[in-house]
C-alpha cells in the first residue's frame, strides 16, 4: 500500500513523514525534495509513503508515481495563503494522473504556527467540503494528528480490501470523530 504526499513546496511533506516515522520534528534548514527521493518502508500500515517534491520543475518526475498510489495526502500551509489557493490546481492534477478510486484527504499543515496563520480552519473545511473529501489540521511540529491522517487512510484502504467486512468503514466520520483541536480558542 503506498501513500503519497503532495503539495505545494514548504507545506511540510518532509516534515510530516519524519514525525510519522520517526515521531521527531526535523528541524533546521529547510531542504527542498528533489524529485522523489525519500520512500520509507514500514512494517506497519501504510506500507510505503512517498514523499514528493513540490517545486514545479519536479511535477513531470512526481506524475509517473501518481497512477501507483492508493492514498494520497494533499497538504496546504495554514500561515501561507498560496499554498491553500493552489490546491484546486492539485485536485486538477490528481483526478488527472491518480487512480479514480485512490483515498484522498487534504491536510491543513502546521497547525501550531498560530501567530502566523493566515488561512482559518474553517476554510479548509469549507473547500474539503466542496470536494468531497476528509479534512484535518495537523502539526509536523506539535505532532497534531499526524499519526491520525495516516491511520485513517490505511484504515479505509484495509476495509476496501477486505471482501466482506462486517461493517463498512466510513472515513469522513472516523476523521471528524477522532481528529484534535489546533489549541484551545481557535477550534
Ligand atoms: N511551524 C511549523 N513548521 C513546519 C511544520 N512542518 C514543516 N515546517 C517547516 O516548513 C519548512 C518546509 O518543510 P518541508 O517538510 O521540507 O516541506 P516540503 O513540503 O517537503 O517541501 P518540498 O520538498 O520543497 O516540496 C521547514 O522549514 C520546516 O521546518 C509544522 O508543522 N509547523
Amino acid at each position: 500500500m503506498q501513500v503519497m504526499l503532495v503539495g505545494d513546496s514548504g507545506v511540510g511533506k518532509t516534515c510530516l513523514l519524519v514525525r510519522f516515522k520517526d515521531g521527531a520534528f526535523l528541524a533546521g534548514s529547510f531542504i527542498s525534495t528533489v524529485g522523489i527521493d525519500f520512500r520509507v518502508s514500514l512494517n506497519q500500515y501504510p506500507k510505503e509513503i512517498w514523499d514528493t517534491a513540490g517545486q514545479e520543475r519536479f511535477r513531470s518526475v512526481t506524475h509517473a508515481y501518481y497512477r501507483d498510489a492508493h492514498a494520497l495526502l494533499l497538504l496546504y500551509d495554514v500561515t501561507n495563503k498560496s499554498s491553500f489557493d493552489n490546491i484546486q490546481a492539485w485536485l486538477t492534477e490528481i483526478h488527472e494522473y491518480a487512480q479514480q478510486d485512490a483515498v484522498l484527504m487534504l491536510l491543513g499543515n502546521k497547525a501550531d504556527a498560530t501567530h502566523n496563520r493566515v488561512v482559518k480552519r474553517e476554510d479548509g473545511e469549507k473547500l474539503a467540503k466542496e470536494f468531497g473529501v476528509p479534512f484535518m489540521e495537523t502539526s509536523s511540529r506539535s505532532g497534531l494528528n499526524v499519526e491520525l491522517a495516516f491511520t485513517a487512510v490505511a484504515k479505509e484502504l484495509k476495509y476496501r480490501s477486505m471482501k466482506d467486512p462486517s461493517e463498512k468503514f466510513k472515513l469522513h466520520e472516523y476523521v471528524s470523530k477522532e481528529m484534535k483541536g489546533a489549541g484551545c480558542c481557535g477550534t
